[in-house]
This record gives C-alpha cells, sequence and structure tokens, in this order.
C-alpha cells in the first residue's frame, strides 16, 4: 500500500507541471481547486454509498478514488507525503485516544 501511495503522489507531482494529451490529472491541475475539492466530495459520498450497501468490493474500488483524489489535493497544496506519514506515525504511537466525554455517552 505505501509503496503504491507513494508511487502514485509521485506521478501526480510530476504531472503538475505537465500538459500531457489525455491525463485525467492534468484536467484536474487546469481546472482548479473548486474541481479537485468537488471531486474529494463526490468521491467520499461514493464510498459511503458502496459501504451502507455492503458492497465491500466497489467500496475498495471508490476508496481508490478517493485517495487518488486527496493525493492531487495534497499536491496542489503543497503537502508532502512526508508530512502526512510523520503525522500519522506520531497518532500511531499515541494509545487511549477515546475522549472523555465519548466515554460518559457510553456509560449513560
Ligand atoms: N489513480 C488514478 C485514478 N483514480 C481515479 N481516477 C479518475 O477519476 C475519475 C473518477 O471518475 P468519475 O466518473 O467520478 O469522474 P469523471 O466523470 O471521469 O470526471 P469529471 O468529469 O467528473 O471530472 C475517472 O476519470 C478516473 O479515471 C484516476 N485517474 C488517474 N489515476 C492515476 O494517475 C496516474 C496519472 O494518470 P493520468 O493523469 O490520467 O495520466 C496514473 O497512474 C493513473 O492510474
Amino acid at each position: 500500500m505505501n509503496g503504491a501511495v507513494q508511487g502514485l503522489y509521485e506521478i501526480i507531482r510530476a504531472r503538475r507541471g505537465e500538459r500531457t494529451q489525455g491525463s485525467y490529472t492534468c484536467y484536474l491541475f487546469e481546472q482548479g481547486l473548486d474541481k479537485i475539492l468537488k471531486k474529494v466530495g463526490e468521491e467520499a459520498s461514493e464510498c459511503i454509498i458502496a459501504a451502507k450497501n455492503g458492497d465491500g468490493a466497489q467500496t475498495a474500488q471508490e476508496l481508490c478514488d478517493l485517495i487518488y483524489h486527496l493525493l492531487v489535493l495534497m499536491v496542489e497544496q503543497d503537502i508532502p507525503l512526508d508530512a502526512v506519514e510523520e503525522i500519522l506515525e506520531q497518532r500511531r504511537r499515541k494509545q487511549g485516544n477515546l475522549k472523555e466525554f465519548h466515554q460518559v455517552d457510553r456509560n449513560s
């Protein structure tokens, strides 16, 4: 997974400065931030619907669409993959994240 995400991020980053014929990524960068954000929202909604329908294979496909569009957003916003990985790694080491108010809700 990590290698695939890293490889895809690098292709997307390279696409940013290109005008490659037939490239969907170039099309997204040309359209700009509003279009990229709209696609992130659409793909997130499609994941939700596939998951709600209990369709694991379709949910996996939609997750890939969402991850791709999130990576496009990261490149557009100049957010390095390393920066996100570092935050994830910090959070991984932290245990017991259930907030106090959630515990209160569960106990009531
Ligand atoms: N991983 C992806 C990827 N995932 C999803 N998509 C595109 O995301 C779109 C999502 O489908 P939709 O039906 O929601 O959108 P659409 O109707 O095609 O597009 P809109 O008119 O809504 O913008 C499809 O066009 C998919 O092809 C992707 N497009 C490209 N990549 C990878 O990005 C790299 C560069 O691709 P190009 O820039 O196309 O060369 C390659 O490694 C590709 O495999």
